[in-house]
C-alpha cells in the first residue's frame, strides 16, 4: 500500500541522493523524486505534496532545519525526516520538536529507515481514513442503503451501524464485527460487503474446527504435490474473492499458528499458495466476526494482540436483542410471515399481548432463537392466530437451559412445568413461586432453601429483598 506513496530527498551531496534513491527503487517505492537545491524545495511544493520528505539538516542557502519551518507551515500533513552529521544531533532533537517526525545521523541505517518511513505512512493512511469516516458520519444522518433491506430493525443503535458501515465502505481495511451469538453477524458481513459494489465475491469461512493446515488451505489454496494426497492444485479463497471480500466467522476460534498467517497477510496483503514460492497479491477486504470477547481471550493468552490490533480499525458491535426490544415486533411478523410462505400457509395473526410477555425474555439466542420459536410455533397453529401457548411453553423451557440451577440469577423450572399446563407463568413468577416451595419445604430455613435451589445463600437473600421491595 505504501510503495505508491511519494518521497521527496533534499540533500546538498549527490552521492547521498544516488544511494537513497537507489535503495527506495529497492524497496519499490514508485514515486521518489530528488532534489540537490534547497532553494527549489518550496518551489516544487507548490505543484506536489510528496507523502514523506527526508530533509538534510545542513545544507547551503537554506538550512534544512529553516525548511522544516516553512513546510511545517505550508503542508504540516507532510511527514519530514530530517538527516543529520554526526555533530548537529542537538539540531535535530530541536526539529522534531519543531513537527519534524524523526531524524537518521549519517551514515543512515537504512532498514530503520525504510522501517520508520512505513511505520509513518501507514498511521498517515489510518488517521486520513479515520478522519474522513468522521467526516461522513457527521454529515449523514440515517442510511437508505438497500445493502441493509434485509436486517430488520427500527432501533437507533443498529441504524448508527448502517451510517458508519457506509463511511467505510471503500476502506481496504479488515472489518470486525461483534456480537453474541444469534445477532446478526453473519447478515452485517454481508451487508458489508455489498455496501462496497466489490468487483470480486464474498466467500466465508467458519474457522472454528479448522487447524492450521486446513485453514491455510482453505485461503491460500495449494499447488499440485505439495502434501500427501494434493492430486491437483488447488485455488484458496483469496484466490476465489478477487477483489471481493473473505468473511472468517468465529475468528476467536482461530488457531495459533493460522493467527501468525493471517497477521502477515493483513500487513504484507501477499502470501505463498501451500507448495508454492510464487508470491500472490491479496486484493479481497477481510471481514471477520467472533461471539467471543476478544479482549479476554488475549488476556487468557489465546488471541495475539498483534492481530486483534490489525483486525479491530474498524469494529462493528451489534447490539443483543434484549437490548433492542423495540425490534421484536418487527422480527415476529417478518419470521411468521416467512415462516407462513415456506410451509404454505395463509398469514397468522400476532396477538399483541405476545410482545408484552416476549419483552420480559431475554433472548439468549437473539435474532436466531427468535426466529426459530416463531417458525416453530407457526407449525403449531391450527387457526389463524399464532399458538402463543406453544411459544410461551418453548421459551421457558429455553429459559431453564440456559439458566441452570448452578447460575445464582436462574431457577430449573422443569420441577413444576409439565406439558400439559394451559397457561404458562411468566419466568419471573415462576422462578419467584418456586422460592416460594423451596422456603416452604426447608420451615422457612433460607440456607436449606438455598441450598435445594443451587444458590448461595447471599444470591437467595438478594432474590427475597428484591421481591419484597417490589411488592411481590
Ligand atoms: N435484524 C435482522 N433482521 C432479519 N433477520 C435477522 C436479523 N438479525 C438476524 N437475523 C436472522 O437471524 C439468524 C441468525 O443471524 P446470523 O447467522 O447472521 O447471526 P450470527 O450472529 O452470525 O450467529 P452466530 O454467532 O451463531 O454465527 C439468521 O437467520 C438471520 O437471517
Amino acid at each position: 500500500m505504501n510503495n505508491t506513496s511519494s518521497i521527496l530527498l533534499v540533500d546538498d551531496q549527490q552521492d547521498v541522493l544516488r544511494s537513497l534513491s537507489l535503495l527506495f527503487r529497492t524497496e519499490k517505492f514508485t514515486n521518489v523524486t530528488a532534489i540537490s537545491n534547497s532553494e527549489e524545495v518550496m518551489p516544487y511544493l507548490k505543484n506536489n505534496t510528496p507523502d514523506v520528505i527526508l530533509l538534510d539538516i545542513h545544507m547551503p542557502v537554506i538550512e534544512g532545519s529553516e525548511l522544516l519551518k516553512l513546510i511545517k507551515i505550508e503542508y504540516p500533513e507532510i511527514i519530514v525526516i530530517m538527516v543529520t552529521a554526526n555533530d548537529q544531533v542537538s539540531i535535530a532533537v530541536e526539529c522534531t520538536k519543531l513537527g519534524a517526525h524523526d531524524y537518521f545521523v549519517k551514515p543512515v541505517d537504512q532498514s530503520r529507515l525504510i522501517h520508520v518511513i512505513r511505520n509513518a505512512l501507514e498511521n498517515k493512511s489510518l488517521s486520513d481514513e479515520l478522519m474522513s469516516v468522521q467526516n461522513f458520519l457527521m454529515s449523514v444522518k440515517q442510511s437508505s442503503n438497500p445493502a441493509f433491506s434485509s436486517i430488520l430493525t427500527v432501533n437507533e443503535e443498529m441504524k448508527k451501524l448502517f451510517v458508519y458501515i457506509e463511511a467505510i465502505a471503500q476502506s481496504k481495511r479488515p472489518v470486525l464485527i461483534l456480537g453474541e451469538t444469534g445477532t446478526g453477524k453473519e447478515l452485517m458481513a454481508q451487508a458489508v460487503y455489498d455496501v462496497s459494489n466489490k468487483k470480486g465475491k464474498m466467500v466465508s469461512v467458519n474457522i472454528a474446527g479448522l487447524d492450521d493446515t486446513a485453514f491455510s488451505d482453505t485461503l491460500f489454496g495449494h499447488k499440485k504435490g505439495a502434501f500427501t494426497g494434493a492430486s491437483t492444485s488447488r485455488e484458496g479463497l483469496i484466490k476465489q474473492a478477487g477483489e471481493g471480500a473473505i468473511f472468517l466467522d468465529e475468528i476467536g476460534d482461530l488457531d495459533h499458528q493460522s493467527q501468525i498467517k493471517l497477521l502477515r497477510l493483513i500487513q504484507e496483503n501477499n502470501y505463498y499458495p501451500l507448495g508454492s514460492d510464487t508470491l500472490e497479491e491479496n486484493n479481497a477486504r477481510i471481514i471477520t466476526a467472533t461471539h467471543h470477547e476478544l479482549n479476554k481471550l488475549i488476556t487468557e493468552g489465546n488471541f495475539r494482540q498483534d492481530l486483534f490490533y490489525r483486525l479491530q480499525i474498524h469494529t462493528i458491535r451489534i447490539p443483543p436483542l434484549r437490548e433492542r426490544k423495540e425490534d421484536i415486533p418487527l422480527l415476529c411478523e417478518y419470521f411468521s410471515i416467512k415462516a407462513c410462505n415456506e410451509l404454505q400457509l395463509s398469514k397468522i395473526e400476532i396477538p399483541d399481548s405476545l410482545y408484552e410477555f416476549l419483552s420480559q425474555y431475554d433472548f439468549p439466542g437473539n435474532v436466531r432463537e427468535l426466529e426459530m420459536l416463531i417458525y416453530d410455533s407457526v407449525t403449531q397453529t391450527t387457526g389463524s392466530v399464532l399458538n402463543v401457548e406453544h411459544l410461551k411453553q418453548q421459551i421457558t423451557l429455553n429459559a431453564s437451559h440456559h439458566n441452570p440451577v448452578e447460575d445464582s440469577e436462574g431457577l430449573s423450572p422443569e420441577l413444576t412445568i409439565s406439558p400439559e399446563t394451559k397457561t404458562l407463568p411468566t419466568i419471573k413468577e415462576f422462578n419467584d413461586n418456586l422460592i416460594k416451595e423451596a422456603l416452604r419445604r426447608t420451615n422457612n430455613n433460607q440456607s436449606e432453601a438455598a441450598k435445594i435451589l443451587g444458590l448461595t445463600r447471599q444470591a437467595l437473600n438478594k432474590r427475597l429483598t428484591r421481591n419484597k421491595t417490589s411488592g411481590s
